[in-house]
């Protein structure tokens, strides 16, 4: 499987069921999409900002509340495997994508995976393992969070840098080797610890040096 990054802004995201594993999902899905999690129950967790209906969608339901909220993509978290079904064939049909909560391989187009994922800012990185072990996922997911942390300012300071340069007309040659010193250089990260000036001024003088 390979990752790919999808834009939910703007979207709808429907999550049928509200139990722990549908409100970690909701949980996600809410910080950029609409979401709509429908279950007669909702555990006791944080959903988000993600809408809470309270109903207990039949098989055929769940085609219905597809069709009314046209989603993006239709998380399938209940402990009922014939709605879950029912959830991935409307979505299928719909042309949006599924995420089976209750299934581990044997993945066709359009039904996805949902990565342990690390943020800071603009940065994201996301671990999985082809369904073998989720518990892997979030281990190693807890490990790479200390590596991400503060990248986010990293990757803000260099956006700045790249658009200057291009502005100057810097040739692409001269900015790949500035933009390379930057990020690897451990006065610039340190710097950004500081403060966003400082970085400013350590990412100059990293630069200043390559071209010495
Ligand atoms: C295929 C996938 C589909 C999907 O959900 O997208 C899937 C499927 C299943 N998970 C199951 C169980 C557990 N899942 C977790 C945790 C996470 N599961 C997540 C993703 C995925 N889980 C996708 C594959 C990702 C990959 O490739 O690694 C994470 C990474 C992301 C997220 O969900 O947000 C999140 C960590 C978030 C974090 O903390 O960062 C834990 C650990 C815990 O709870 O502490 C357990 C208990 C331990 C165990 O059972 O291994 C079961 C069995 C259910 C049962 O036995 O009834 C199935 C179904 C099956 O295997 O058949
Ligand atoms: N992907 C993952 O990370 C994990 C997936 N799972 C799988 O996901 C499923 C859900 O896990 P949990 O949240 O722990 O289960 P759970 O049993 O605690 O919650 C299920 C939820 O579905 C709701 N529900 C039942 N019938 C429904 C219907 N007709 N329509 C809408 N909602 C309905 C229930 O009210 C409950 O809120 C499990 O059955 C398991 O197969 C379990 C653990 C982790």
């Amino acid at each position: 499987m390979i990752p790919l990054l999808h834009d939910f802004e703007g979207e709808t995201v429907l999550v049928v069921g509200g139990g722990p594993v549908g409100a970690r999902k909701a949980r996600r899905f809410a910080r950029e999409a609409r979401t709509v999690v429908v279950s007669p129950a909702f555990a006791d967790r944080d959903f988000g900002d993600a809408e809470l209906v309270r109903a207990a969608p039949t098989p055929d339901d769940v085609r219905e509340w597809v069709d009314r909220l046209a989603p993006a993509l239709v998380v399938a978290a209940t402990d009922d495997d014939a709605v879950n079904e029912a959830a991935e064939t409307a979505a299928r049909d719909a042309g949006a994508l599924v995420n089976r909560a209750d299934r581990a391989g044997g993945r066709d187009a359009g039904s996805v995976v949902v990565p342990a994922t690390v943020r800071d800012g603009s940065v994201v990185a996301a671990v999985a393992t082809g369904g073998a072990a989720p518990a892997l996922s979030k281990e190693l997911r807890r490990r790479i969070e200390a590596e991400v942390e503060g990248a986010g300012a990293m990757a803000d300071l260099v956006a700045e840098i790249r658009a200057e340069q291009k502005d100057a007309g810097v040739s692409a040659t001269a900015r790949r080797e500035r933009v390379r010193a930057v990020v690897s250089s451990p006065e610039v990260w340190k710097a950004l610890q500081e403060g966003a000036s400082n970085a400013r001024q350590e990412a100059t003088r990293v630069m200043e040096e390559i071209d010495d």
